[in-house]
C-alpha cells in the first residue's frame, strides 16, 4: 500500500472562481479578459495541486481542469470540434471552443446531455465519416508542465477513447461512430507518447462506460483501444467509476493496462476482487465522491485489510469518482452546525481520509482519531406515519385525462398553439442584489418582498407585451429551482458555499438531507397569488418535482430514495393543494432531473422508475381534475423512458427538444401519448435569437409528429441565465411564429 491518490478535484476553484471568470470573458471577449481567464485556470490548478502535496497524497492529479467540459476539452485537445463551425480544427483556439459549447451566429451549440447518473452535463461530439484527429492537446501539455513547478509526482487524467467515442452521436453519413476508433487512437497515441515524453509515469485513463454491460461491440473497441496504446502510453491505470462493473469485471481485469481502478463503494462485496491479477496495480475507489459524510474510516480499513489478505497485488487507496461531484472545502462553511459539521465531508476533506486510510495501512497503527461513523440519527416519527400512509393509500390517480380535459377547456378557453414558457424570467443583476442584501441582513423583509413584487409585476405585462397564453411568475424570488424548495421545507440543510458544476459556468449549491423531511409552510403560494391577481390570463403554479429535488440534493445514506420520494412527494402534495385553493388553475411540476437518478444498471431502472411515477401521482392527484397539470423536462435522452413520461399522465408535458432536432418527438409519437405537449421550440442555453422562420419551422414539423390540437409553443427550458434583449426579441419571434402558424390552420 503505498499510494494515496484522487481521481480529480473540483475544477470550478474554491471561491468558484471558474465561473466568474468565464461569465466576464463571454460578456467582454478582449485580450485583458482572455489573459485573466488563463491565468484564472493557472491559479484553479496551482491551488489544487499545492493543497494535494500539503495532505500528501502521493500524486498530484492534472488534467482534470476543463474551461468549460471535459469531455469537449478532450475532443476538442484531439482536434474533433465540428467542422460547421467553419474554424481550424487542428489549432482550435479557446474562442472556437466555447463557440462549439455556446453556438455562435447562425450556427447551433453542440448538443448537451447529462453525464451518467449525475447532475453534470457534457457536450455530445459529433462523429463523421472520415474525420480526423490531428490536434495535440497542447492544453493538457502546458498544464503538466506547470505542475511540474510543484515538484511532485504527477498523475495526468485523461478520457478513455472509448468513453469518448460512446459518449457521441453519428452525423452525416457515419452508421456507427466505432468505425472512427482507429483514427483516435492515433491522436490518442500522439497524446500519450507526449505526455510520456514529459516523463510522466502514469496515466489515468478514465472509462466511466465500463460500469454498463456493454454489447459485443464496444467490448472490442476497448480492447483494441487498450491493446495499441499500452505500448506508446505512461503506465495505464484504467480506471473505471459511479459503480463496480460486476458484469464486465472479468473482461476489464483481462486488458493490457498496468492497473484498473474500480469504485467499491455502496457497500461492493470485495469477494468480488479476489480474482485480481497479482501484477497489475489496484486502486481501490473506498471514500465516496458522490455524497458529501464522512467516510467510517474503521469500517474501510477493515474492508482494504481484508482484501489485501486475499490478494497480492499492489494497492492503491482513492475516492471512489473524480470530486467533480462535492463541493471543496467544509471548513469555510460558518453556518453549518457543529454537530452536522463532524458528520459530512467534502472535498478537500475526502483528500484527507483517502491519505489516512492509506496511512494507518502502511503503517500499521492500531487507532484512528474519529474513525467511527457518526449515525445520522434523526427521525420523525411523524413523518414516518405520515408516508407510511401514503403507500398504504391505493389510489393516486386522478381522473382519466379524456375525461379531465373536459372539464379544463372551458376554463382555460385557449387558441390553438398555445404559448407558454417554462417559469424562470432573467435574473437581473439587481435581482441578485437584492437578494444577497437580504440574506445579509441589510435589506429587511418587507423591502425585499416589495422589490420582488414590482419584478413579479413587470415580468407579467412583458408576457402581455409578448402576448403570451399562460402566464409564470417568472420565478424570481428563487435562487435556484432545488435550493429554494431545501431552505423551505423541514430536514434540509443549505450550505454557504457547497457550489458544484453543472456545466460551463453554471454551478448548482445541493442542499443536504439530513433529517426526515416534512411540510412547515407554504413554498411557492405567495407568489403564485400575487403574480395571478395581477391578470386574468391563467398564471401556472411552479413547484419543483419529487425526484428532482432528491436528485439535485446530497441525500441521507440510511435512508432508500423511496422513502425520501414518499417524504418529499407528500410535502409538494399539499403545496399543490395550497396553489389550487388559492386560485390557481394550472400547476407545473417540473421533473427535468427525473432521467439521471436511473441507477447504471438496466435492471434496477423499473424500481426507480415506478417509485417516481408513483411520486409524482401523489403530487399531482390532490387537486381536482379541472386544474391542469404540466410537468417540465429538460436535457437527457428521455428516449429510453418515454414510457414513464407518459405514465406520468400530466395534462402538458414540455419538453427539451430544440437542441436534439426535435429528436424526442419520434418517441412520443411512437409510444401512445395522448395528451398535450409543449416540445421546446428554441435553445434557450444559446444568446442567439430564434428568427421567426425558424421557429415557423419547428413548429411545422412538430405537427408531422403531435396533432395539432395537442401541441403547445414554448422554449425548451426556463429563461433565467438570458438577458432581458434577449428574452424580448426571442419571444416576440416566438409569438409572432405561432401566430403565423395558426393563420395557416383556418380550419381549426
Ligand atoms: C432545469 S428546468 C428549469 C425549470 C424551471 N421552471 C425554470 O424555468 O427555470
Ligand atoms: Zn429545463
Amino acid at each position: 500500500m503505498n499510494i494515496a491518490h484522487i481521481l480529480g478535484f473540483p475544477r470550478v476553484g474554491f471561491n468558484r472562481e471558474l465561473k466568474f471568470i468565464l461569465e466576464s470573458y463571454w460578456k467582454n471577449r478582449t485580450s485583458e479578459t482572455k489573459e485573466m481567464l488563463f491565468k484564472t485556470r493557472k491559479e484553479i490548478c496551482l491551488k489544487a495541486w499545492r493543497m494535494q502535496k500539503l495532505l500528501r497524497l502521493d500524486f498530484l492529479t492534472v488534467g482534470d481542469f476543463s474551461f468549460y467540459d471535459h469531455v469537449l476539452s478532450t475532443l476538442c485537445g484531439l482536434g474533433g470540434l465540428p467542422k460547421r463551425y467553419g474554424f481550424n480544427v487542428k489549432s482550435p483556439s479557446i474562442d472556437n471552443y466555447f463557440d462549439a459549447a455556446r453556438g455562435i451566429n447562425n450556427f447551433k451549440a453542440m448538443d448537451l446531455k447529462k453525464w451518467f447518473n449525475t447532475n453534470y452535463h457534457y457536450l455530445v461530439p459529433e462523429y463523421t465519416s472520415g474525420m480526423e484527429f490531428n490536434a495535440e492537446f497542447t492544453w493538457l501539455l502546458e498544464e503538466i508542465d506547470l505542475a511540474k513547478a510543484i515538484q511532485h509526482p504527477i498523475k495526468v487524467c485523461m478520457l478513455g477513447p472509448v468513453s469518448l467515442l460512446w459518449l457521441g452521436k453519428e452525423y452525416g453519413d457515419l452508421s456507427n461512430r466505432v468505425e472512427v476508433l482507429p483514427r483516435l487512437l492515433e491522436a490518442y497515441k500522439r497524446v500519450l507518447m507526449n505526455i510520456k515524453l514529459k516523463g510522466v509515469e502514469w496515466v489515468q485513463l478514465e472509462e466511466p462506460i465500463a460500469s454498463f454491460s456493454l454489447p459485443a461491440v464496444w467490448r472490442i473497441a476497448l480492447r483494441t483501444a487498450y491493446e495499441q496504446l499500452a505500448s506508446c502510453s505512461p503506465k495505464i491505470l484504467f480506471t473505471s467509476y459511479y459503480a463496480f462493473p460486476t458484469e464486465m469485471y472479468t473482461f476489464i481485469k483481462s486488458l493490457p493496462a498496468a492497473g484498473f481502478h474500480f469504485d467499491i463503494t455502496n457497500n461492493v462485496s470485495i469477494n468480488q476482487l479476489e480474482t485480481y491479477p497479482s501484477d497489475k496495480v489496484l486502486s481501490v475507489g473506498i471514500v465516496n465522491g458522490r455524497d458529501v459524510w464522512k467516510n467510517d474510516l474503521k469500517r474501510s480499513i477493515h474492508r482494504i485489510e481484508r482484501l489485501r489478505s486475499k490478494i497480492r497485488s499492489e494497492m492503491w487507496v482513492s475516492t471512489s469518482c473524480p470530486l467533480l461531484h462535492v463541493p471543496c472545502d467544509l471548513s469555510t462553511e460558518g453556518k453549518v452546525s457543529e454537530s452536522l459539521k463532524r458528520k459530512l465531508s467534502f472535498g478537500v476533506q475526502k483528500i484527507q481520509e483517502v491519505v489516512t486510510i492509506k496511512e494507518h495501512l502502511t503503517s500499521q497503527m492500531s487507532t484512528i482519531a474519529g474513525s467511527s461513523l457518526v449515525k445520522e440519527t434523526h427521525f420523525n416519527p411523524r413523518v414516518g406515519f405520515y408516508t407510511e400512509d401514503l403507500e398504504s393509500e391505493c389510489c393516486f390517480k386522478r381522473l382519466n385525462y379524456l375525461d379531465r380535459i373536459k372539464l379544463q377547456k372551458p376554463i382555460s378557453n385557449l387558441p390553438i398553439y398555445p404559448t407558454t414558457t417554462v417559469g424562470s424570467f432573467p435574473q437581473t443583476e439587481h435581482i441578485r442584489k437584492i437578494r444577497s442584501l437580504f440574506k445579509k441582513g441589510n435589506l429587511s423583509q418587507k423591502e425585499y418582498i416589495t422589490t420582488l413584487k414590482s419584478e413579479v409585476s413587470f415580468i407579467i405585462k412583458k408576457q402581455a407585451v409578448y402576448g403570451l397564453d399562460v402566464f409564470v411568475h417568472g420565478e424570481v424570488e428563487r435562487n435556484d429551482m432545488v435550493e429554494y424548495f431545501g431552505e423551505l421545507v423541514e430536514g434540509f440543510m443549505i450550505t454557504e458555499n457547497g457550489w458544484i458544476q453543472s456545466f460551463g459556468s453554471r454551478c448548482t449549491k445541493p442542499p443536504i438531507v439530513f433529517k426526515d423531511l416534512s411540510f412547515i409552510r407554504p413554498i411557492t403560494v405567495y407568489w403564485s397569488k400575487y403574480a395571478q391577481s395581477l391578470t386574468n390570463k391563467p398564471v401556472k403554479g411552479m413547484v419543483t418535482g419529487p425526484m428532482t429535488i432528491l436528485n439535485w440534493s446530497f441525500l441521507r445514506k440510511t435512508q432508500t430514495i423511496q422513502e425520501l420520494s414518499l417524504q418529499i412527494a407528500s410535502v409538494l402534495r399539499k403545496e399543490v393543494t395550497l396553489l389550487e385553493n388559492h386560485g390557481t388553475r394550472a400547476v407545473q411540476v417540473d421533473e427535468p432531473a427525473i432521467r439521471e437518478g436511473l441507477p447504471l444498471l438496466y435492471e434496477n431502472w423499473n424500481q426507480y422508475l415506478s417509485w417516481s411515477v408513483k411520486a409524482f401521482h401523489i403530487v399531482s392527484s390532490g387537486i381536482s381534475a379541472s386544474t391542469q397539470i404540466h410537468t417540465h423536462l429538460c436535457y437527457s435522452e428521455f428516449g429510453e423512458i418515454v414510457d414513464t413520461l407518459v405514465k406520468l399522465d400530466t395534462d402538458v408535458i414540455s419538453i427539451e427538444a430544440a437542441r436534439s432536432n426535435m429528436f424526442l418527438l419520434e418517441p412520443f409519437k411512437e409510444c401512445g401519448f395522448t395528451n398535450e405537449i409543449g416540445p421546446g421550440v428554441y435553445d434557450i442555453h444559446s444568446p442567439m435569437i430564434p428568427s421567426v422562420e425558424e421557429v415557423l419551422l419547428r413548429v411545422k414539423y412538430i405537427t408531422t409528429c403531435i396533432p395539432k390540437e395537442r401541441i403547445w409553443i414554448n422554449p425548451d427550458c426556463g429563461l433565467k441565465t438570458r438577458t432581458w434583449s434577449q428574452v424580448d426579441k426571442s419571444l416576440a419571434n416566438m409569438v409572432k411564429a405561432t401566430k403565423v402558424a395558426r393563420l395557416q390552420e383556418p380550419t381549426i
